[in-house]
């Protein structure tokens, strides 16, 4: 389970997520959405210890999470991608970042990864000649391929194809299905529709609504709930 307590970040004088609360239980797929610059990505980044908090605290699985922290090794991670070593090939560029998990090859989830990657013959080629598409597809290969217990995916879908998209979606769902964790964010609210059970949406840094997808929808598509919650904070706030 991922649990954000009063989580607040800053960057000098900015604050871009405050005092931000919510949890994602085991079985759920949790959508984080809200518009740009919303926070969202500064949420995921403190969540899986790539920065750190400026108050508040993070937890996955129980544990606090930090740089390095032993929770990690059960979490897979989407967030602006690793930086592949460009000379290598796709494949050895995972074989490269599994091993820092000082586990043996090959990690438990290869083959069901890199068949939802699909890069095909392209795990040959040198990673540095990949396109955009291509390294979000390597990346999301290395979030999967240690079969995680817990996902944090930050718009995961960008640069795949309709074909991927579902597949990527059904994953998901069958993960969730199977106890795990599911944190994504996205702005393709129709997509994201079809494979939520719960959304947490932020809006200039703060929780604007949160919980069962069904709740927030009240019959409305996510797009028309997104926009009246996002609008709604706005005139709260102004
Ligand atoms: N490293 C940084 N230094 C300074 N400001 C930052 C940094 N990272 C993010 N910000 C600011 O924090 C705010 C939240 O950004 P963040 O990337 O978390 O939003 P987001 O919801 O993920 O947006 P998007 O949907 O555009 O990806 C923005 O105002 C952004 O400019």
């Amino acid at each position: 389970m991922i649990r954000v307590e009063s989580l607040s970040k800053r960057y000098g004088r900015d604050i871009a997520v405050d005092r931000l609360s919510f949890t994602v239980e085991p079985g759920q797929v949790c959508a984080l959405l809200g518009p740009n610059g919303a926070g969202k990505t500064s949420t995921m980044r403190v969540l899986v210890g790539l920065s750190t908090p400026s108050a508040g605290r993070v937890g996955i699985l129980g544990e606090p999470v930090g740089l390095g922290a032993p929770v990690l090794r059960r979490v897979g991670v989407l967030i602006d991608g690793p930086a592949f070593v460009p000379h290598l090939s796709g494949l050895a560029n995972l074989r490269l970042l599994w091993s820092a998990t000082r586990r043996a090859w090959p990690p438990p989830a290869l083959d069901e990864a890199l068949a939802l990657a699909g890069l095909g013959a392209h795990l040959e080629r040198r990673a540095g000649r990949y396109s955009m598409g291509m390294r979000q597809r390597l990346t999301l290969a290395q979030a999967l391929m240690r079969d995680p217990d817990v996902l944090v995916l930050d718009e995961p879908a960008n640069g795949l194809d309709p074909a991927e998209v579902r597949a990527l979606r059904e994953h998901l769902v069958a993960r969730a299905g199977r106890g795990g964790t599911v944190l994504v964010s996205s702005h393709q609210l129709a997509e994201v529709q079809q494979v939520a059970t719960h959304a947490v949406v932020m809006d200039r840094g703060r929780l604007a609504a949160a919980g069962p997808l069904g709740d927030l929808l009240a019959g409305r598509s996510l797009e028309d709930a997104f926009l009246a919650i996002t609008e709604g904070s706005t005139d709260a706030a102004g």
